[in-house]
């Protein structure tokens, strides 16, 4: 780096454009008008049926810590030019408002409020780079790693990414993210540090190279440690790597756990059956065959159906990077702010899209689980008056094709989201991130099969209460007559009409 600021702040973290917007609030004096912002995404990952949610507790510590910094201000005083006035106010912004979200490990879907922000608006409008930013990777790489999970079932899955992430901080959260979605291990050890998560690993091809011989390295290391898995395949796996991995076991016997062995290249259907007979037949029934080399969900289930006999999977770049799909496009959009009678107005964003029409108003975000099977019937999006747990028939439709509809009964109304910020404080205990992880794997026994499949899943309904959905299209009506009356007046300027 070519400078290092100690009082570096994460206030920074932002796009241009947010700081210049702050500025014309504050100079017009709206920046205090109550504003609801709600962050989403439209399109689930990798094609699957669902997504964990991941990355709230790095949006709690970003939101406590906002502030800009004294080296931030000279920085935009200096380089960006903001007048002094503004940066006077900068200085004294922090985060005063509330934040209400899904908890991590939380299933979620396309088109739900993931979190919604109630705060001036000045504010709220700084934190969407850096809240986007951090949900956006985390669940992505949660998601990318429940999706493997999913396939390996009850073996073991080890994160081995660290070496091939997009940077630093990228293997740090995304390790993280990964053990919510259902990893067991990493091996990146300031990840184990940081946040408890069991760490794990082999050895690699140079320490055999280094002794130019398997038995000498496999030597070498048992040595050094107790627990060995010896890496098969630097010369040649059958007919040099497994049998030294044997014959080192046999002569160390008790001195060593010898917990298997790893295979890194070639044909690991064929290398691994091999292997497991050779050890088998060596007496060695309980060792491990780990594997590794470009890993990922379709491999893995592709080799399970060779009959690949594998019990621990080391997984990689493909799962670090969401190598299939590197973004999740999560959007913060703004949905209510205060009106000059400080009462909150609606609004919404019109797009020839469909989908990209926004949901307008405070909202709230149930579950809706069948008591009777105990199985989710779909979520159901309200508006912030709305008691649907206080219901006993619920009609539930699509939002696009209304006419595909069902009611409920005997369902279960679960509020998702969870108070975390009020007022700037936080009031809400981030949970173990173990808690997390068990709640994410049991999160998906409410899922039907047929939204689980890593292949086509059928679509979960995400749908809008009546309320919300009159109200949405009322604004769209709202939107359209303010679009005519607009181009009426444009035509008798022009003398047209
Ligand atoms: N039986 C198999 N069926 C499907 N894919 C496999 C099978 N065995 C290995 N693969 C996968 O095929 C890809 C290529 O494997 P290959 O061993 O050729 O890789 P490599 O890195 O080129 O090997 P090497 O390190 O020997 O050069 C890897 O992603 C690996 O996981
Ligand atoms: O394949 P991935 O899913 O990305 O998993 C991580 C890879 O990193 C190591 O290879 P590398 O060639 O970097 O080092 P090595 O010499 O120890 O094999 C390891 O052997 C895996 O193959
Ligand atoms: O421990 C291992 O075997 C390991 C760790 C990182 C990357 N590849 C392998």
């Amino acid at each position: 780096m070519s400078s290092y600021y100690p009082d570096d702040s994460v206030a920074l973290h932002t796009d241009l454009y947010q700081i210049n917007m702050a500025e014309a609030y504050w100079r017009d004096g709206v920046h205090e008008k109550k504003a609801v912002f709600e962050l989403f995404f439209r399109k689930l990952p990798f094609g699957n049926g669902y997504a964990i949610f991941a990355g709230l507790e790095r949006v709690i510590d970003y939101l406590k810590h906002f502030q800009f910094s004294e080296s931030d201000l000279v920085y935009l005083k200096e380089q960006v030019k903001y007048p002094a006035d503004f940066l006077e106010y900068l200085k004294t912004i922090r985060f005063t408002g509330s934040l209400y979200s899904m908890v991590e490990g939380e299933l979620v879907f396309a088109n739900e409020p993931i979190m919604r922000i109630e705060a001036p608006l000045v504010q709220a409008q700084l934190i969407e780079t850096a809240l986007l930013n951090i949900v956006n990777y985390q669940t992505l790489i949660a998601t990318k790693a429940s999706r493997i999970k999913q396939v390996v079932k009850t073996d073991t899955v080890m994160e081995f990414g660290t070496r091939r992430a997009q940077e630093m901080d990228a293997a740090i959260w995304g390790t993280r993210a990964a053990f919510i979605g259902g990893l067991e291990a990493t091996s990146n050890v300031r990840a184990g540090k940081l946040f408890g998560i069991p760490v794990a690993g082999t050895h690699a091809h140079s320490l055999v190279q280094a002794y130019k011989s398997d038995y000498e390295a496999f030597h070498a290391y048992a040595k050094a440690h107790k627990d060995c898995v010896f890496l098969v395949d630097t010369y040649n796996t059958l007919k040099v790597g497994v049998p030294t991995a044997i014959q080192v076991a046999k002569e160390l016997g008790d001195q060593i756990n010898f917990v298997g062995i790893r295979l890194d290249s070639g044909d690991i259907a064929f290398l691994s059956k091999e292997a497991r007979k050779m050890l088998d037949e060596a007496g060695f029934t309980e060792a491990k065959i780990v594997v590794s080399n470009d890993l990922d969900e379709y491999t893995i289930l592709n080799l399970k159906a060779q009959g690949a006999k594998v019990d621990m999977w080391g997984i990689g770049t493909k799962l670090i990077t969401a190598y299939d799909q590197p973004a999740l496009g999560a959007v913060y959009k703004i949905v209510s702010i205060e009106n000059e009678a400080g009462e909150m107005e609606d609004t919404i964003k019109i797009s020839s899209t469909t989908e990209k029409v926004t949901t307008p108003g405070q909202k709230k975000l149930y579950r809706i689980i069948d008591r009777e099977n105990g199985k989710a019937e779909g979520d159901y999006i309200t508006m912030f008056d709305e008691e649907p747990e206080k219901e006993k028939r619920l009609k539930m439709f699509h939002p696009v094709h209304t006419f595909v509809s069902k009611f409920v009964t005997n369902f279960e109304a679960k509020n998702l989201h969870e108070e975390v910020i009020q007022n700037g404080e936080v009031v809400y205990t981030i949970p173990a991130l173990a808690d997390m992880r068990d709640y994410a794997t049991e999160n998906l026994h409410l899922l039907w099969d047929e939204y689980k499949r890593s292949l086509n899943p059928e679509e979960y309904p995400v749908d809008l209460s009546q309320k919300c959905w009159d109200n949405k299209m009322r604004n769209i009506q709202e939107v359209q007559d303010m679009v005519d009356q607009f181009q009426q007046s444009a035509l008798r300027e022009e003398g047209k009409a």
